[in-house]
């Protein structure tokens, strides 16, 4: 063999993101369960609802336990939205169309729970404005810098955009928390927004059964206790779960070092700072914060944008625009941006201090901002409406979001490929390998990794793999490795050993699994046997499958191909 394969060992670095990319268009028929918070007028949708099915699931749905609690949360969260100049109505204004939204609580994709997500109120024509949300109500990085400057701590400044929204959320998180245990302190502005975010598991087990049963916790892999995620035992996505937890609890720990241990009247560490609740910061960005491209990828935490459920088949995005109709928070009146500092900075509390400096042009330019999203195509009335999280393989949605699509486009499994294991090539030759590699930047002693698609693998892993496979007698002649052109073919018996090389890792890779494609496939399908397993067991086989796929379509089309250059 002239490559050597290592799994996957790093995380995905910038693409864990909850980047909002571009991707084809389809049509997606998913209906959603669904129960109206109040503020949708359930009464308007019991009368509307067309069919008799619709009927029976929302009075199933109206029926769970624990959904007036949620409601209520819900109802108070959009009447935060309307107080805030975020448009719910379902009343047309002038020179305005009604809203055409409304928050499902339990909406079903692929027969599975996705928690709550948008419908049509109405019908939805394609290219209409979606929701409009005001940049002065989501979490940036400019708005934690001003928070904590205000508080004495500049260094935020500093701080990556991760970091910096985390300490921002868990700050007001606190502050909600002690207002509502004691009455005491400020409060927060983000209180009703904050009490819909998802908790994480291990906070739901000292949870009321109501509310446990009502709100679905972050199930992002990430997060899974270690037993959970014995089930993707083969999968490339398990060290990378496992990565992507060390880094954000070494990031803690460096957080602790480099500023909130040098605060300990601001930063909690006992309380709103410890590492639980530093998991559950980073959990609520990973799947909930959008990249705005409009702003330069500017990472945003946008309330309401984020009740939005993903599909690959929509090219929906969320982006930020001027503001098409006037905020009232923009008016240059002095009194009226106080009142805003005193509503922001201490609700709770008539402390005029606490709005004291605040009079920033900052907030007067970003209040000419908004956060928005636009319909791709007509949907009917209540219709589950999606946006797109980017082009994601199920890795990456079961890593940072905890769900995966078996109709996924965007599927890949990820092979590693690294020169060890090419001695057969002669120590010379190996030698100026390296080096070469060396002085294109790349570490030939690191496994490079590449997704490979279920029709299609990148071109950079051919390249490196013929290059890999280049013999002395291939080199003969070339007095710098660069002079070989590794994008084409560099003759038939560098191709066949290239394409062999990829062939054994794929079928190691599979071999790494427990169980083949189709016994999880008769796991699945065998109705009895699927209802023994748990969520996080019927998301496990099913990635695990999805990746199983790729690697034996991939092997069967590289034997073919090996198969046609040998004739
Ligand atoms: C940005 S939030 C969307 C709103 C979310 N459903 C809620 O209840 O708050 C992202 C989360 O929604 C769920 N989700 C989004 N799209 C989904 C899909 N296509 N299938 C299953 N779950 C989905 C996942 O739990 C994901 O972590």
């Amino acid at each position: 063999m002239v490559c050597a394969f290592a799994p996957a060992g790093g995380c995905h670095g910038s693409s864990i993101v909850g980047i909002q990319q571009r991707s084809s268009l389809w049509r997606s028929n998913d209906r959603a369960r669904f129960s109206a918070g109040r503020h949708s007028r359930p009464t308007e949708f019991f009368r509307a609802a067309r069919s008799k099915r619709w009927r029976r699931e929302l009075r199933a749905v109206a029926e769970m336990p624990g959904a007036s609690k949620t409601s209520s949360r819900l109802e108070a969260f959009v009447k935060w939205l309307a107080a805030n100049e975020v448009f719910v109505s379902d009343k047309a204004t002038w020179g305005r169309a009604s809203h055409p939204l409304v928050v499902a609580e339990q909406t079903l994709i692929e027969s599975e729970p996705a928690g709550r997500g948008f419908l049509a109120r109405r019908d939805i024509q394609a290219g209409e404005v979606l929701f409009q949300v005001p940049f002065h109500l989501c979490f940036t990085k400019d708005v934690a810098v001003r928070r904590f400057a205000a508080l004495n701590v500049p260094e935020l400044a500093d701080e990556e955009e991760f970091f910096a929204l985390a300490t921002l959320l868990l700050y007001e998180r606190g502050l909600d928390e002690s207002w509502k245990k004691s009455g005491r302190g400020p409060g927060s502005f983000w209180g009703p927004y904050l009490d819909i975010l998802p908790p994480v598991p291990w906070e739901f087990k000292g949870a009321e059964p109501a509310e446990s049963l009502s709100m679905d916790p972050l199930d992002a892999l990430w997060l899974w206790a270690e037993d959970e995620m014995q089930w993707l035992q083969g999968s490339p996505t398990l060290l990378s779960a496992r990565a992507l937890r060390s880094k954000v609890e070494r990031e803690y720990a460096e957080a602790c070092e480099r500023l909130y241990r040098r605060h300990p009247h601001i930063f909690d560490l006992e309380g709103a700072f410890r590492l639980e609740r530093f998991l559950w910061a980073f959990g609520v960005l990973f799947s909930r914060a959008v990249s705005l491209p409009a702003e330069n990828g500017m990472l945003a935490l946008v309330p309401y944008a984020d009740l939005a459920n993903h599909s690959a088949f929509c090219v929906s995005f969320i982006d930020a625009r001027t503001a098409a109709f006037p905020y009232a928070f923009r008016a240059s009146s002095k009194q009226k941006r106080g009142q805003w500092w005193q509503r922001f900075l201490a609700p709770n509390s008539d402390d005029a201090g606490a709005v004291a400096n605040t009079d920033s042009s900052h907030y007067r330019e970003d209040a000419q901002r908004e956060v928005v999203a636009y319909a791709d195509r007509f949907y009917d009335k209540f219709e589950q409406v999606y946006v797109s999280y980017g082009q994601k393989s199920n890795a990456e949605l079961l890593l940072l979001y905890g769900f995966v699509s078996d109709r996924n486009p965007y599927n890949s499994v990820e092979v590693c490929v690294s020169l060890s294991g090419s001695e057969a090539a002669g120590a010379g030759l190996l030698d100026r390998k390296r080096s070469f590699l060396l002085a294109c930047g790349r570490d030939p002693d690191k496994p490079e990794c590449f997704p490979l698609y279920a029709d299609r693998y990148p071109l950079e892993l051919m390249q490196l793999l013929r290059f890999a496979s280049l013999t002395e007698q291939d080199a003969a002649g070339y007095s710098d490795l660069e002079q070989i052109d590794v994008a084409q073919p560099v003759n038939r018996e560098n191709e066949i050993a290239a394409k062999s090389a990829l062939l054994q890792a794929c079928k190691i890779a599979l071999q790494a699994y427990p169980t083949s494609a189709d016994e999880d496939d008769a796991a699945l399908k065998d109705k009895s046997m699927a209802q023994l397993l748990s969520r996080k067991q019927r998301l496990s086989v099913r990635l695990r499958r999805s990746e199983k796929r790729i690697l034996e379509r991939t092997i069967a089309g590289l034997e073919r191909e090996i198969q046609d250059l040998r004739c």
